[in-house]
């Protein structure tokens, strides 16, 4: 398979491994003036800096096409490597990352190492993908997802969902940091996503944009009933045995592009549109999830109250550290959420 992106080409353009920076190349070389061929810059005589190699890069970051047969490679190593074909499919949200650390016996592959995989780059999102087991159920977590402000098309963002698909995935769990909206909401808390509302897909974007393969799902996908709600009242059950039900909701999410948090008026928009809670992930897994038939649970976890009304109170501003601390406090409790949920799937399997 050619024109795929190598590892060392991803990493280059995040600036995360080329020890030599953006100045000098690789050999040595000055980025002076290099001109992509064949494109209007290059007609019109205009001359960008960035240096062959930097302009490779950023174009294969920018790739969002996966042939069936890219994903069916990735998922065979990874079917290879671990000898599991798992069920279950979990995607940890910002500071979750210990939902990958309960799976037994597992096989870790760092995303670096994988062919064709995108690299993380948010603190919080370790970037491996860990199989094993999980009480008695083949599973496979990425502890670290890809998110649409670090420059990764939607697409891209999504293509591990249909990994996952292929290495046999049954059911996608995804989990995200988010603001509570809802002024019910108390940080802590977690939100089951019943609904979604895809501000980016109100722009324009979709992580199922461009040729379909019909392979992988239809056209024209329904979105009605993607949250499934077997796996919604199972968690409600499961909330009430380990003594939370005071501290989890059922509501709507609604991704944003990022990396910015929203202004005061747009989350006061949000929440006359219904939305009880935001982030800047999660709707485009879904979607890829459902396009190609798998059952989907997702939950927030609330790590910071949006403020829908001016004041001048610094409280009011949401943080990344502030976001890492509360996920990191109730990272125990999600944990327990997910196992039993898992449990209870694996009864009835
Ligand atoms: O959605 P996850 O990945 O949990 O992370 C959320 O937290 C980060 C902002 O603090 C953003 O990436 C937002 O999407
Ligand atoms: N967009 C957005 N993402 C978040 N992730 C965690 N908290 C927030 C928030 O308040 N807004």
């Amino acid at each position: 398979m050619t024109g795929y992106s190598s590892k060392t080409d991803v990493a280059t353009a995040n600036g995360k491994q080329n020890g030599s920076g953006n100045q000098t190349g690789e050999n040595g070389t000055k980025p002076t003036e290099f001109t992509p061929q064949g494109n209007h810059a290059s007609e019109n005589n205009i001359q960008c800096s960035l240096t062959s190699d930097e302009f490779r890069a950023v174009n294969l970051m920018r790739q969002d096409m996966y042939p069936y047969e890219v994903i069916q490679e990735i998922a065979d190593f990874i079917v290879k490597g671990s000898g599991i074909r798992p069920k279950i499919g979990i995607i940890c949200g910002s500071g979750l990352g210990s939902l990958a650390d309960i799976i037994q016996n597992p096989k870790v592959f760092d995303y670096e190492k994988i062919p064709n995989f995108p690299v993380s780059t948010v603190e919080g999102h370790a970037g491996r993908l860990v199989v094993g087991t999980l009480e008695g159920a083949n599973v496979m977590a990425m502890q670290g997802r890809f998110h649409f402000y670090e420059g990764y098309p939607l697409a891209k963002c999504s293509m591990p969902v249909r990994v996952m698909k292929l290495c046999g995935v049954e059911y996608l769990f995804a989990t995200n940091a988010a603001g509570g909206i809802n002024p019910k909401y108390a940080v802590g808390d977690i939100m089951l996503m019943h609904d979604h509302v895809n501000m980016l897909g109100f722009a324009g974007n979709s992580p199922l944009q461009g040729p379909n393969d019909p392979r992988f799902g239809p056209r024209f996908p329904a979105l009605v009933n993607s949250y499934n709600k077997d796996l919604i009242n199972k968690a409600i059950e499961i909330s009430k045995t380990m003594g939370i039900e005071s501290s989890v909701h059922v509501g709507v999410y609604s991704c944003l592009g990022g990396p910015t948090y929203e202004t005061i008026a747009e989350l006061k928009a949000l929440r006359m549109m219904g939305v009880d809670a935001v982030g800047m992930s999660t709707v485009h897994e879904v979607i890829t999830a459902r396009h190609c038939d798998m059952k989907v649970f997702a939950f927030s976890l609330i790590t910071n109250k949006c403020a829908t009304e001016y004041s001048d109170k610094k409280d009011d501003e949401a943080s990344h550290d502030e976001v890492m601390a509360v996920a990191k406090n109730r990272q125990k409790t999600c944990c327990e959420l997910v196992s039993r949920l898992v449990a209870e799937i694996q009864k009835t399997a």
